[in-house]
């Protein structure tokens, strides 16, 4: 089986190719445009000969062929997406169109990373696929969210129109060993600040949600779902739900306890709650997450730590 891995350098996708690349079946080939990922998170795989990095935007049109595409190339974290949102709307609408096109001439199936941001600021909780979003469409976050729901609906057309075989994930936050030190998401950054010794930043209310997804877990759903028979769309996050201060205490208890915690300025359009139901991904996909927070948080230090330069205490 030969591989389309796009935005195969960021964090989530190099994990993704590790596992591809353990079934020696398969043949990986990655494209990214180190916007947000780099060749260091694959360095264990170039010059193998089951593997081809490309240095590609997915914007433009790309001409291989491959059975499978696992379409993720798009900046995840809101801080990097909303650096340069024209290029991000761009990535969601042209890179997937592309992305089809492939699919379509070469008959391949496709997978795209959706988000529980098509969902926006939900009114309805936790929830369901059926749940058809609350989203400001002119938003700071609209590039993003409006940008995967576009996606979505591609996806969608194209699975009617030219009756191209789809799968569609709706990734809630993940986190996990190889993210960016300054990816900006929250678990990355209340990591490296703990490491630092400088305050968490927990950004107002502070009362706001979220549902982490350890990486490892992430991967195996996205596997499972490309594996299978249902197009989705279909959750794929860990259902146990955090304030942001409950993860800032968490981490502090975990890995510096004289670590400060401030509150700080929030954002626009930042969601106050998020939960996935992932009662179809069991059904379906027979998939749960394992890994509990606090098993991830220490996982992540250890990488955070080493890459860092910061000794653990005795
Ligand atoms: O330093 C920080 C950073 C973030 N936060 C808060 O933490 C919460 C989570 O923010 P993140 O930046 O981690 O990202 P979000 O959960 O909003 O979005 C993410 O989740 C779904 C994914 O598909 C997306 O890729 C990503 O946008 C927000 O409420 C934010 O206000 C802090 O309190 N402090």
């Amino acid at each position: 089986m030969r591989i389309l891995v796009t935005g195969g350098a960021g964090f989530i996708g190099s994990h993704l190719v590790d596992k591809l690349m353990e079934n020696e079946k398969n043949e990986v080939i990655v494209v990214d445009n180190y916007f947000t990922g780099t060749k260091d998170n694959l360095k264990k795989w170039i010059g193998h000969p089951r593997f081809e990095l490309i240095r590609h935007d997915v914007t433009e049109p790309l001409l291989i062929e491959v059975d499978q595409i696992y379409h993720l190339a798009c900046p995840a974290s809101p801080i990097f997406y909303k650096y340069n949102p024209v290029k991000t709307i761009k990535t969601n609408v042209i890179g997937t169109l592309n992305m089809l096109g492939l699919a379509k001439r070469v008959g391949a199936r496709i997978l795209l990373t959706s988000t529980s941001e098509v969902y926006g600021d939900p009114l309805e909780h936790p929830q369901t696929e059926s749940y058809w979003g609350n989203v400001n469409p002119i938003g700071v976050r609209s590039c993003y969210d409006e940008g995967k729901r576009v996606a979505e609906t591609l996806m969608f057309d194209y699975h009617r129109q030219h009756g191209i075989e789809i799968r569609i994930a709706r990734i809630f936050n993940t986190y996990g060993p190889r993210m960016n030190i300054d990816d900006g998401r929250v678990v990355s950054n209340f990591i490296a600040q703990a490491l630092r010794n400088e305050p968490l930043t927990v950004q107002l209310p502070g009362t706001q949600t979220r549902s982490f997804c350890y990486v490892s877990d992430m991967v195996d759903g996205l596997i499972r779902l490309m594996e299978g028979e249902n197009t989705g769309p279909i959750n794929i996050g860990n259902p146990g739900e955090f304030t942001m201060l409950e993860l800032a205490e968490s981490v502090k208890e975990l890995i510096n306890p004289e670590v400060k915690i401030s509150l700080v300025e929030n954002t626009p359009d930042d969601p106050r709650q998020r939960k996935p139901d992932i009662t179809k991904a069991k059904e379906v996909l027979g998939w749960e997450p394992k890994v509990k927070l606090r098993d991830g948080l220490p996982l992540m230090e250890e990488d955070f730590r080493q890459r860092l330069g910061v000794p653990k205490k005795n």
